[in-house]
């Protein structure tokens, strides 16, 4: 049996998630000869950790009182479980190194980053240049500094972040196989925010702007601002992960980004929950304008990215509405590759793009993937 043990980073809806599916698949992995063993789970605030880290494991029944402290809106420092302990911030990173340090040649260890924190990146850093693993849903730390970006994936094998992009869709997969077999791609475009795909299809059917985006966080598809996700910063860091891994050489700040709210309504100036409550209703209008413009032309509005050679953009495209991407409904994701050998018609990749269930599933994906770099 192979045993791969885990640290999880960020146990809100994708995190915990991941913990069910991991839970659910107990069985079907034992078949496969893989065993997922949770040495460690931490929030913003905590960490809790085995005891025993050669052998010990956060088993079911801790897992379940995870669940149940962070479904409640609690922190993990509330916990109280035989057999680990809990550790607080400031303390976390330094204690997380020093577990990688512990573990990296003996028994490895995968770092699963399911925050939406900038924080883990120090961490990431480090763990990864002792030789562990890490499987991200972050986006933030393979979109700062291009320095940092080269050496998360100085050793690609040690490394998956399949869910960054189209959550469990398989866009980073099917790239590095167009790559890995000299296979140029030289376009991508696609719609690949699910909260924003949502959001236009919703307009579409005549639903006012604050609603459907009240609605998108309720099912899951938005960041934990909103914010993130209506200023295009979310798109522009998956263009940004896509246009890196084709050897794009840029920063964030580089990328032309379109938002949908004005600086006024920035997180600087207003609460995330004033944003909701009170910010989201100034811009019903204006929404319902521009997707009334785009319709008198038989049109419909998409958040897209594009990249094209050295050029990578995100912004609000008209399209027909009997377009593949026109035709998109709900949180749907839609990525068109052109390469040499998919030239006049594009390779497609399409499917729900966000979700904590989808996303977490291409997270355990991303882990059981790594099955051979451990024994
Ligand atoms: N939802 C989706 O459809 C998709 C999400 N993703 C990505 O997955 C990630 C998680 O999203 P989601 O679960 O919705 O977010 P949530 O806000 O629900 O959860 C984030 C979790 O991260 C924890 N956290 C915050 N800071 C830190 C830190 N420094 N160290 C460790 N943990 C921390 C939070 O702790 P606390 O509970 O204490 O606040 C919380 O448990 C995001 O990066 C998102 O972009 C990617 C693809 C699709
Ligand atoms: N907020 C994101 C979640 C996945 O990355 C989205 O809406 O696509």
């Amino acid at each position: 049996m192979k045993v791969i043990p885990l640290i999880l980073m960020g146990c809100g809806g994708v995190g915990l998630q991941l913990i069910d599916h991991i839970i659910t698949c107990r069985e079907l992995h034992a078949i496969k000869g893989v065993m997922l063993r949770f040495i460690g789970v931490c929030d913003s605030r905590s960490l809790v950790l085995v005891n025993d880290l050669s052998k010990g494991e956060l088993r079911e029944d801790a897992l379940e009182e995870i669940r149940r402290v962070k479904s409640s809106g609690s922190y993990l420092s509330t916990l109280n479980y035989d057999g680990c302990h809990v550790i607080e911030y400031p303390a976390v990173d330094k204690k997380l190194i020093e577990v990688g340090g512990l573990l990296a040649s003996s028994t490895g260890l995968v770092y699963i980053d399911c925050s939406a924190s900038a924080d883990t990146i120090i961490i990431l850093k480090s763990v990864i240049e002792i030789g562990c693993f890490a499987v991200l849903a972050n986006k933030k730390p393979l979109t700062s500094d291009i320095d940092i970006y080269d050496k998360l994936v100085s050793c690609p094998r040690h490394i998956r972040y399949e869910s960054t992009v189209g959550a469990g869709l398989p866009v980073i997969t099917s790239l590095n196989r167009l790559l890995t077999s000299g296979d140029p791609v030289h376009r991508i475009i696609g719609s690949v925010s699910g909260t924003l795909g949502y959001v236009m299809s919703e307009l579409e059917d005549g639903k006012p702007f604050s609603e459907v985006v009240r609605a998108a966080k309720q099912l899951g598809f938005t960041e934990p601002d909103p914010r993130d996700d209506l200023s295009g910063m979310d798109v522009a860091r998956k263009a940004l992960i896509l246009f890196r891994l084709l050897g794009g050489r840029t920063n964030i700040g580089n990328i032309k980004v379109e938002s949908l709210y004005s600086d006024l309504m920035g997180p600087e100036k207003m609460s995330t929950q004033d944003f909701l409550d009170n910010g989201l209703e100034m811009l019903d209008d204006e929404l319902k304008k521009k997707v009334n413009v785009a319709s008198s032309t038989g049109n419909v509005l998409r958040y897209v990215c594009v990249i094209e050679g050295s050029s990578c953009q995100v912004g609000l495209l008209e399209v027909p509405q009997n377009s593949p991407l026109g035709r998109l409904k709900g949180s749907d994701n839609l990525i068109e590759i052109y390469s040499r050998c998919y030239r006049e018609l594009p390779l497609v990749i399409q499917g729900a793009g966000a979700g904590n269930d989808t996303t977490a599933a291409g997270v355990l994906a991303d882990i059981v993937d790594l099955q051979d770099l451990f024994h």
